[in-house]
């Protein structure tokens, strides 16, 4: 499936920009929507699920604009926004099989999809109880269900991992990348870690704009040259986060080994590294901070 966003913009009544105008195009495979609170991400998702109506623009499916094919553009897509409610009165098998109707598939083919979810997502054990029961992490697992019932060709997904547990979250990623085989899948979240082995395509936002788009390795291009890696003790790296936008700092036997994001190198000891997606986010997100930066 081919969606194409083209001059799409959301202004909002009290004149807050949530989306400048926007052109992006989408196939199949998975697409990272990263960006920080307010960049966004969920008034595009809600634009692209017709949740939304855009203030001006238009999207397309396969070059047809989506308003002419309303009945059959929705019921391709699947959905899992950030909040979403349930029936606590349901079980998770009942709460699916009302979502299903509502998509219109048939009761039979309906309960043998929803029992394959079930186990997919390790809910098995649990598909008959109440959703009243269910801790924070079934309950998200349950939304990420009723995204996949219909087999979507488009599949977006607002923060799915938020609750999941290590493990949750690698089935999840197992689950996604199966899905994309034949499917368009947009993940949003500023998780950089969550979508960096994931994505084949990643989309970088703030403030309503989109700062990147494309690959993970055209997008560490620019950013080649400003990450340093070195080795401080904790006052130091106190120093640094004061001076410096730090992209990750870990425990080694030398101290405490930080990346650096600098246009020049930060320090006589500090060593040029090859760029990560994390620094990429990073980099976009603060380079005016760091362009105007006085080093050490
Ligand atoms: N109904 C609304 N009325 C006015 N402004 C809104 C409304 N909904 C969202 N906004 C504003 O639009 C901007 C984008 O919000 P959006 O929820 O799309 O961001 P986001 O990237 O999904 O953020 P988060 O990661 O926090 O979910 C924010 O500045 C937000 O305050």
């Amino acid at each position: 499936m081919n969606i194409t966003i083209h001059n799409v913009e959301q202004v909002y009544r009290n004149n807050s920009h949530a989306l400048y105008p926007v052109d992006l195009e989408f196939h199949e495979g998975v697409y990272g929507l990263l960006g920080p609170n307010g960049a966004g991400k969920s008034t595009l998702m809600n634009i692209l699920t017709m949740a939304k109506k855009p203030t001006s623009g238009t999207v397309y499916c396969n070059g047809v604009d989506i308003n002419t094919i309303q009945n059959e553009y929705k019921s391709r897509i699947g959905y899992l926004p950030q909040t979403f409610g349930l029936f606590p009165a349901l079980s998770g098998r009942e709460f699916l099989m009302y979502v299903a109707a509502l998509k219109g598939l048939s009761k039979r083919h309906a309960a043998g999809r929803i029992q394959e979810l079930l186990s997919a997502l390790n809910l098995n054990e649990v598909g008959d109880q109440h959703i009243a029961s269910y801790s924070g992490g079934m309950r998200q697992r349950i939304g990420i269900a009723q995204a996949l019932l219909n087999n979507p060709k488009f599949l977006l997904l607002d923060e799915p991992s938020v609750g999941l547990d290590p493990d949750e979250r690698v089935n999840l990623k197992n689950l996604i990348t199966k899905a994309a085989q034949d499917a368009t899948v947009i993940y949003s979240t500023h998780i950089v870690s969550d979508i960096e082995a994931l994505a084949g395509n990643i989309i970088i936002m703030k403030q309503g704009r989109i700062l990147a788009a494309g690959a993970v390795n055209q997008l560490t291009e620019p950013v080649e040259g400003l990450v340093w890696k070195m080795n401080v003790d904790y006052s130091g790296l106190a120093t640094l986060q004061d001076k410096y936008i730090c992209s990750s700092s870990s425990r080694s036997s030398d101290g405490i080994e930080v990346r650096v994001l600098s246009s020049t190198p930060p320090s006589a000891g500090a060593e040029p590294v090859y760029p990560t997606l994390e620094d990429v986010y990073l980099y976009l997100i603060h380079q005016d901070k760091i362009k105007g930066e006085s080093p050490a």
